[in-house]
């Protein structure tokens, strides 16, 4: 048992020793992260590791069996429903794989949604909602209702949905596996320049490796565990999505920590060992991933 222990300032989010099983399954096995304001941060791995698990856990969809969110100060982990219900709808965005629209109602309307549940007058949410569909390319199909869009216009008024609400942190589960690959690049760059010209922090999951080189950072699971990453100057192996694996070799700045950190226990979040610990769980975590490479020790 620990003392429960606010997480350091500058991240927006942290998690410590998340543990969740789903039907009797471990889907996260002491997964710690901290997730720093502004960043724009990619949760990889492969399909069944835990990614949409992990942002439902942020996101506080979902509490862990053991462990600890926390956003900004507050304990996440501790809110009864209804608040965090509120948490939700006032300071997260959620993109879901596949979009979610109501279908009586056109794709202004839809896109309107989250700021009118907020309480903002309808003739702002309005402008809003037809500002974000011109950015996502997408303007002329204010008016029609889903059944009348493509399944990628469908998501891009999801993502513009997401966008029109300014959250202060915007959840983004595979925001692109819908799309055409022609399209992905030009939606995920909308949704980082946006995010990042708004101040939003993302948490993006994704298991496609190009995806996660627009991210400032990538963190990887691996069957439910955080999984060391270090880079490895010149070579492309976080892009190629080919993590190591257990007992993968490792050299280079930041593989000091070896495979002994860990991945749950009592270790911080974000590698710099959290406020308790001289030891975080993944050492190599703060690089950023951009043009490097890197081997997964599995811990
Ligand atoms: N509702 C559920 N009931 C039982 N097991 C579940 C449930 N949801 C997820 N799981 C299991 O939990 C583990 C983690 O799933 P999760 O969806 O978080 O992984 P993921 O990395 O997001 O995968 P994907 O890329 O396919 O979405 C997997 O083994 C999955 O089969």
């Amino acid at each position: 048992m620990y003392a429960m222990v606010a997480p350091p300032d500058n991240d927006v989010l942290w998690a410590r020793a998340l543990h969740v099983t789903l039907n009797g399954s471990p889907a996260l096995t002491g997964v710690s992260l901290g997730v720093r304001e502004r960043e724009i941060l990619a949760v990889g791995g492969p399909r069944g590791s835990g990614k949409t698990t992990l942002l439902r856990c942020l996101s506080g969809q979902l509490l862990p069996h053991q462990g600890e969110v926390w956003f900004n100060s507050t304990p996440v982990h501790t809110m009864g429903p209804l608040v965090r219900e509120r948490l939700r709808r006032d300071r997260f965005g959620w993109i879901d794989p596949q979009p979610r629209l109501v279908p009586e109602l056109n794709a202004w309307e839809n896109a309107a949604l989250g700021l009118m549940l907020r309480g903002g007058a309808r003739r702002l949410a309005r402008v809003a909602a037809h500002e974000w569909l011109e950015r996502l390319d997408i303007g002329d199909c204010a008016r029609k209702r889903p059944h009348a869009l493509t399944q990628s216009e469908r998501q891009r008024v999801s993502i513009a949905r997401a966008l029109a609400c300014t959250p202060s942190v915007l959840f983004a589960d595979e925001p692109t596996a819908p799309l055409h690959r022609a399209d992905r690049a030009h939606v995920l760059r909308t949704l980082t320049t946006a995010a990042r010209s708004h101040g939003i922090t993302v948490v993006l999951a994704t298991h496609d490796a190009e995806v996660a080189t627009l991210a400032d950072r990538t963190v990887t699971l691996l069957d439910g565990r955080r999984v060391h990453t270090v880079h490895l100057p010149g070579d492309d192996l976080v892009r190629a999505g080919v993590g190591g694996g257990a007992g993968a070799s490792a050299s280079g700045k930041s593989g000091g920590s070896g495979g002994s950190g860990g991945a749950g226990g009592s270790g911080g979040p974000d590698g710099s060992g959290g406020p308790n610990s001289p030891a975080g769980p993944a050492a190599s975590d703060g690089s950023d991933t951009e043009g490097r490479a890197a081997c997964s020790l599995s811990v």
